[in-house]
């Protein structure tokens, strides 16, 4: 549990520092009760009403809060929103590599048990690094729309290359994703991976560091955007780009706010930034993902567009570490709920272990002694 100097307030409007706040809440209390009681009363009282968002604090994170905090005044401009960035085990942890760093729910739980005790209402995640399994008592309560989902390369500075194809014998890609590396690796065995920690700040400079060995990196569209970094994006990696053919991980590009359970107020407060297509296809995105027991640095990668309303096309893969085996699928089929979605996930995955997927997913797990999830990439 995070103490609360690790709370940092960014509020549009200005705020008390967090720890009095929180005091101050405590001390008007008359009888002991838990947090979340406090909360439910404070909910009754004459002044506004105020909702604490809570969110990682990498710069990225904080623009995803402040995105949220904008739609959520839209939608309803009588509350008052107060952001809280905090400080999480995996953003002090930069040294362990992702994959060996275990459940994800490292990237997590701190802010989590805020929510938990009442201190936050809500949480500002990407879907693509929830667990497919919440901790109990915390759910999804909204998804919003979709970003760019795709993977794109970013070119180091002063290179006159744009695309995978035009790299040469030996040159180093950028990333810590088993999914990317596994991938590209399939299309150029000629290329050399190199891990690149660090929020998306951090790993440009080190891209573009004069002395770096990274000649790109592979990064997430949707971070890129966010951070209006756009025109470093050199070439978009998807099924159908030439030379690209990379699926993207389950859930990039969409963000997931997390509740507690049976938080009914909250949840009615973010209906209106739920987006239907996104949900159902993020829904059956992370079915395939839980079916197969694949966590965010498991090498599956999935693709879903919607042909017309209601009809999803989703591909799939999975892809051994070296990129010398793999298994595709692809399935079409309509999805108008929830329970279509998952189905759909769920079908989807049996394509995939018919053809072979547990073989690659038992070996990359029997090399993986640790924890079988990995954190965010
Ligand atoms: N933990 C890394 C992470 N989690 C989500 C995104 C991208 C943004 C998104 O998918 O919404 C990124 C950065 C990246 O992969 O380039």
């Amino acid at each position: 549990m995070a103490t609360h100097e690790q709370l940092e307030s960014t509020s549009s409007r200005p705020v008390l520092d967090p720890t009095v706040n929180v005091q101050e809440k405590s001390s008007k209390e008359t009888a002991p009760s838990t947090a979340l009681k406090r909360n439910a009363e404070e909910a009754n009282l004459d002044e506004k009403t105020t909702i604490h968002i809570g969110t990682r604090r990498s710069a990225l994170a904080v623009v995803q809060a402040e995105m949220v905090l904008a739609d959520l005044k839209k939608a309803h401009p009588d509350l008052n929103y107060e952001i809280h960035a905090m400080s999480t085990m995996g953003d002090k942890n930069q040294t362990t590599a992702l994959h060996d760093f275990g459940a994800k729910a490292l990237w997590t739980h701190e802010l989590e048990a805020q929510l938990m005790d009442g201190t936050l209402d809500l949480i500002v995640h990407c879907l693509k690094d929830l667990p497919t399994q919440l901790p109990p008592k915390c759910v999804i309560g909204c998804i919003m729309e979709r970003e760019d989902p795709r993977d794109v390369v970013i070119m180091k500075k002063g290179l006159e290359y744009k695309g995978l194809l035009e790299l040469p014998e030996g040159a180093v890609v950028g990333t810590s994703s088993v999914r990317r590396s596994a991938q590209i690796k399939m299309r150029y065995p000629h290329l050399k991976f190199k891990d690149v920690r660090g929020n998306v700040g951090t790993r440009l400079s080190k891209l573009d560091a004069e002395d770096g060995d990274y000649s790109c990196l592979i990064l997430a569209a949707a971070g890129i955007l966010r951070m209006d970094w756009g025109d470093r994006i050199t070439q978009y990696l998807d099924s159908k780009t030439e030379g690209g053919g990379l699926l993207h991980a389950v859930g990039q590009g969409a963000l997931a706010i997390e509740v507690r359970e049976g938080d009914e107020k909250t949840t009615a407060i973010l209906n209106k930034l739920a987006n239907e297509e996104s949900t159902l296809a993020g829904t059956a995105e992370r079915s395939l993902m839980r079916t197969l027991e694949g966590g965010c640095s498991v090498p599956i990668g999935v693709e879903t567009t919607w042909i017309e309303k209601g009809k999803l096309l989703m591909k799939a893969i999975v892809v051994s570490l070296d990129g010398k085996e793999h298994v595709e699928a692809e399935r079409l089929g309509e999805v108008l709920n929830a329970k279509d979605a998952d189905e759909f996930g769920w079908d989807l995955a049996h394509v995939l272990v018919e053809k072979g997927a547990t073989k690659i997913l038992e070996a990359i797990n029997l090399n993986r002694p640790i924890i079988k999830d990995g954190g965010g990439a």
